[in-house]
């Protein structure tokens, strides 16, 4: 049985700016996957980190393996993808950027560009069932792959972002934060940054990136993942976090997620806290809803506890992500009517 606050924050009209695509396979899509391909062995246990669990950076990139095992078909995109929208509008999310990294499956025909196709068919698929959702795409590139791979990476983006009707408005780079070096990558975020896709950095996830952290800023990215480690207190500096309010990049924040993922010892010590009480744009997201069992009511209401935030704090929060999307200026006017006219329902 729901209570009154569950039925709050499931009401509260959300946006969510920082999925990705496979990390967000709920338990139900594992299930319907695993009977797909019964000869993997793979139990969910392996793809989902519980209550109270906890693990390493790279263990949970062990679990991005495991899933990518289990998806690995156009067929497997398309219900993913139309399983987690689905999802996410269950939960009350009225605007989603995914974002996902193309690849290319030998073994099963998929191509980098099927797979965009794909999510792409599952986004206007999910439209046509008339959910309430509006559902934009972020292609990503695995910065473990190097800097060849994250070229081609953004000139499939930029194809398609020119041929999907805006469903396709940006880059994401994403990837084990331990590997490569964001120097490599320059080029290719800078060429995407020229022909006019919006940029989504993780950046600052792991400690001690400050050069890196400062040459990625100096791209002065439409918004930065996480961000853990830019403020002093965590051994960033204070030049990191002046560039950071100086061009006013919003900070996409995943509580759970890095707490699981232990880059921040406990909720109450994360930065949102840091930002948020500055006044900086924050944006509270999921990052990867399945694997860290997870949705973004929960997201919500984690921060109003923590932090104790009130209803009235929790709606300015979500109102104010508005501002923060990739679409255009007409969508983001059209979702402030639409926060206008919910109000009275969530606040009765
Ligand atoms: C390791 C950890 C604590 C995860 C949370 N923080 C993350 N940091 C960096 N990249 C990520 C994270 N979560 C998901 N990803 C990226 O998203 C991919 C999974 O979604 P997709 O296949 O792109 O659709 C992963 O392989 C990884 O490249
Ligand atoms: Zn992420």
């Amino acid at each position: 049985m729901e209570n009154e606050a569950d039925v709050f924050y499931r009401e509260l009209p959300k946006v969510e700016l920082h999925a990705h695509l496979n990390g967000s396979v709920s338990v139900t899509t594992i299930e319907k996957l695993i009977s797909r391909k019964p000869h993997l062995n793979i139990e969910h246990g392996m793809t989902a980190i519980g209550k109270g669990q906890r693990r390493t950076l790279d263990e949970c990139s062990q679990v991005f393996k495991v899933i990518h095992q289990l998806v690995d078909t156009e067929e497997d995109i398309l219900m993913v993808a139309t399983d987690v929208i689905r999802e996410f509008a269950a939960d009350g999310v009225k605007y989603l950027e995914l974002r996902s990294t193309p690849r290319e499956e030998k073994g099963t025909g998929l191509t980098k560009k099927s797979y965009v196709e794909t999510v792409i068919k599952a986004i206007k698929q999910c439209k046509s069932e008339g959910l309430d959702i509006d559902v934009r795409f972020l292609v990503a590139i695995d910065r473990r792959n190097g800097p060849e791979v994250a070229m081609e990476t953004v000139k499939l983006a930029e194809e398609f972002m020119l041929s999907s009707d805006g469903l396709v408005l940006g880059l994401d780079l994403s990837g084990d934060p331990m590997v490569g070096h964001g120097k490599d990558l320059l080029p290719a975020l800078q060429r995407a940054k020229n022909c006019g896709l919006k940029l989504s950095l993780h950046l600052s996830e792991v400690p001690s990136q400050l050069e890196e952290s400062d040459l990625l800023l100096n791209l002065r990215p439409d918004r930065i993942g996480h961000g853990t480690f830019l403020h002093p207190e965590v051994g960033g500096s204070q030049g990191l976090v002046d560039k950071v309010v100086t061009n006013n990049i919003p900070l996409e924040l995943c509580l759970t997620s890095n707490v699981k993922g232990q880059t921040v010892p406990c909720y109450a010590k994360h930065h949102f806290k840091y930002w948020y009480q500055m006044g900086h744009p924050c944006v509270i997201c999921t990052d990867d809803k399945g694997v860290f069992s997870t949705d973004l009511s929960q997201e919500y209401q984690l921060a109003a506890s923590t932090f104790g935030l009130s209803r009235e704090d929790l709606w300015k929060l979500s109102e104010q992500a508005i501002d923060c999307i990739f679409a255009p200026d007409t969508v983001k006017q059209h979702l402030k009517q639409k926060w206008v006219a919910i109000k009275p329902q969530v606040f009765k």
